[in-house]
């Protein structure tokens, strides 16, 4: 067997690839708490996780459980999941994978060993309440080296997690190498600015495409990250299906999991470009056989090029709704959701249902922006939802922007709707 070059880590071979047949964990919950920045995690057996030097924000905390109830599920369907967290900080997300997603082996890897005692000294909590010690081994590479020695050893793992700050997309070909195929890739990215669409240069270099500003940004980092990665899986032969996705304005985070399935995909009818004309407020999604004649037929242009026009990225649904569900069903049996309990995730992933709608084009109408193209005071949020579905629109809530609504509606319609509502109120105010 090849020998690792562990110049950063005092551990042979056969601790950092143990695979474990039959691992005893106990069946618990974690929850979490901060204090004085300092950020806890205490089981209900009572064991404590030290963070470090690490900043976790408690905001965020309803994002990071999205993971470890997916990593959960791909274990109860494949009976296996070797996890290599790939950045791992203080180690506490791979202790999740190991208690509560009962992951049969996690690689914590790191490059910063600054942090080696605190995500060995939380590891060992772990194994101290099992008595299991070889579930789990540290490592301090940078993440494309350690990925591609997994890669050339042929040691292939169900679940990798990038959790990145700023893009992710120079560690995409490593991991999706290192995955054992249909396994999960969990890619976080911190990458703002590109979905801002003011630097598009720099997610022409990240993902591949284009973006240009849009009213609804943050929606389209995610839709990058998954666009960079189907771009990816394409070069290999592979093909992505987005199981969910999360964008969170604290850091800002976009995190997605994608699955990574062999054979190119059969379609590319999620994979394009997205047109918002400035004029009238309408996206439009085109593939690249149409690139040539995008125009908005909207009338009275009043400017001479009034589509902003960001691709190639997925276009497709941002959730699977299955997964959705499997999550939430799962998220009820560990009494996280449900009977009063953790409402955010509860609302979280009711959105991330809704939105898995597969009729919803990308993007969001903000109630602000239609109101001011309007000119007229908004309606309510909950009134234009249920005019929209009246009308036999599909309309959800976006879990991304609180005053926005997912609709197939287009924005002339949504404006017509929400006039005809005032109109409604006004004649009521005045009887
Ligand atoms: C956002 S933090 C990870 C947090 C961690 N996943 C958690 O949930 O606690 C990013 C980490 O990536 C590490 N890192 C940055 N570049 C890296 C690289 N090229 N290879 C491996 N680790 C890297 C940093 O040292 C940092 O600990």
């Amino acid at each position: 067997m090849l020998t690792l070059p562990l110049s950063l880590t005092s551990l042979s071979l056969p601790q950092i690839f143990p695979i474990l047949q039959n691992p005893k964990v106990g069946n618990f919950s974690l929850e979490t708490s901060k204090s004085n920045f300092k950020y806890l995690a205490r089981t209900e057996r009572g064991i404590e996780f030290e963070t470090g030097n690490a900043f976790f924000r408690h905001e965020s905390a309803t994002g990071r459980d999205l993971g470890v109830l997916a990593a959960s599920l791909y274990k109860q369907s494949n009976g296996t999941l070797r996890v290599l967290d790939a950045m791992c900080g203080c180690g506490i997300r791979s202790c999740r994978y190991l208690i509560e997603a009962k992951a049969d082996f996690v690689l914590a890897n790191d490059a910063n060993d600054e942090q080696r005692r605190v995500v060995l000294g939380n590891l060992k909590k772990v194994e101290r309440g099992f008595g299991d010690e070889r579930r789990w081994a540290v490592s301090h590479f940078d993440a494309n080296r350690i990925l591609t020695e997994c890669y050339l050893q042929r040691d292939f793992f169900d679940l990798i997690d990038i959790d990145s700050f700023g893009s992710d997309s120079m560690f995409l070909r490593s991991a999706m190498n290192a995955l054992r195929l249909g396994g999960l890739l969990y890619l976080t990215s911190t990458d703002g600015y590109s979905s801002g669409g003011h630097r598009p240069f720099c997610s022409l270099a990240a993902y591949g495409a284009y973006v240009r500003p849009l009213p609804y940004s943050n929606e389209i980092g995610l839709r990058m990250l998954i666009g960079g990665a189907v771009r990816e899986a394409s070069i290999l032969g592979y093909h992505v299906i987005p199981l969910f996705s999360y964008y969170s304005y604290h850091g800002p985070v976009f995190r997605v999991l994608v699955q990574v399935n062999r054979g190119k995909p059969r379609e590319i009818r999620h994979y394009g470009f997205i047109a918002y004309c400035n004029n009238c407020g309408i996206t439009r999604t085109f593939s690249w056989n149409e690139l040539g004649r995008m125009n908005c037929s909207c009338k009275n242009l009043e400017e001479s090029s009034p589509l902003s026009i960001s691709g190639p990225l997925w276009t497709g649904p941002l959730h699977s709704t299955n997964c959705i569900k499997q999550m939430w069903s799962l998220a009820e049996q560990w009494g996280w959701i449900g009977n009063g309990a953790g409402l955010d995730l509860e609302k979280l992933l009711g959105r991330m249902l809704e939105e898995s709608d597969p009729r919803l084009p990308p993007g969001y109408i903000k109630m602000d922006e239609m109101s001011s193209r309007a000119k007229m005071n908004s309606p309510s949020i909950g009134a234009m939802m249920s005019a929209l579905h009246k009308e036999g629109y599909a309309a959800t809530r976006s879990h991304i922007s609180t005053n926005a609504i997912k609709t197939d509606c287009p924005m002339p319609m949504c404006i017509r709707i929400a006039k005809e509502l005032q109109g409604a109120l006004n004649v009521n105010h005045a009887n």
